[in-house]
């Protein structure tokens, strides 16, 4: 089996007053999708900020062998650890185009500019628009596409379909699907028929801690456990969107 790109062992971060990872045990391996579940407030997007150096930590968060937690944020950026945000954050004042490249950090980003619009021909239609009038589905095509420019290796997703109607949900899913195709994936995702697409591998987080670890399908499969981990049935569970369901 190969050495994980990512591996994150006894992390313990504080918000605040809140010890809200307890010691996450999690390990992402390359070219996989790798979905990051657990209940709300559970620690997920903490997680990926404590990756990314958005948050301190302690214990070891290795990326390619290298420990990262000495390194501030823009160094871990320039290994190639890339984010896509809950929230999006596209500049809504600036145009489409104006949004990707001022997310461009190298060079060659402009050869992959002709890659991203050939995966994303909506935004590339779009390039004049201001980003503020896309639609959410289009707002977060941006803010993958602004991913994709650099040579990232490995993706951090944080509920990419949130808020998003079934139709837009199959439009991302799409996306995303290329994505994974490109680079290694760590994906936050409530919606457990698009994780259950888009990933092999499953970690569950509760409290802050690693309650379950192992293959998605299986995982899916099982939905007394998953029901149990999750506080959902996966089955009936959130989303099941026309869209998002089944394997092509
Ligand atoms: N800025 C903050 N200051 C203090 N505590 C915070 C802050 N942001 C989040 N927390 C707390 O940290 C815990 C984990 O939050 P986190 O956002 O990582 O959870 P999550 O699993 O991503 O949840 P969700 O699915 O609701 O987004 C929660 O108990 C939350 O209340």
């Amino acid at each position: 089996m190969s050495a994980p790109l990512l591996e994150v062992k006894d992390l313990h971060v504080y918000r605040g007053e809140a010890h809200v990872l307890q010691g996450v045990d999690l390990a992402v391996r390359p070219n996989r999708v790798t979905a990051l579940l657990g209940r709300n407030g559970a620690g997920k997007t903490t997680t990926l900020l404590a990756v990314l150096g958005l948050l301190p930590g302690r214990g070891t968060v290795r990326f390619d062998g290298e420990d990262l937690l000495a390194e501030r944020t823009p160094a871990r950026v320039r290994r190639g650890i890339g984010y896509v945000p809950e929230d999006r954050e596209v500049f809504t004042a600036l145009t489409v185009e104006e949004n990707l490249r001022l997310a461009a950090r190298t060079p060659e980003a402009a050869d992959r500019l002709d890659m991203v619009h050939e995966l994303f021909p909506d935004l590339a239609a779009r390039r004049k628009q201001r980003a503020g009038s896309l639609s959410g589905g289009q707002q977060q095509m941006v803010a993958i596409a602004r991913a994709l420019l650099n040579p990232n290796r490995l993706l951090l997703v944080d509920e990419p379909t949130k808020g998003l109607a079934p139709v837009v949900v199959r439009d991302v899913v799409a996306a995303l699907e290329k994505v994974a195709e490109q680079t290694t994936v760590l994906l936050v995702e409530q919606n457990l028929r698009v994780a259950e697409r888009l990933a092999t591998d499953v970690v569950v987080l509760d409290h802050g801690t690693v309650v379950h670890r192992g293959d998605m399908a299986e995982l899916f499969a099982d939905t007394d456990r998953a029901s149990a981990l999750l506080g959902v049935s996966a089955a009936t569970g959130p989303a099941r969107g026309p869209s998002a369901g089944g394997r092509s």
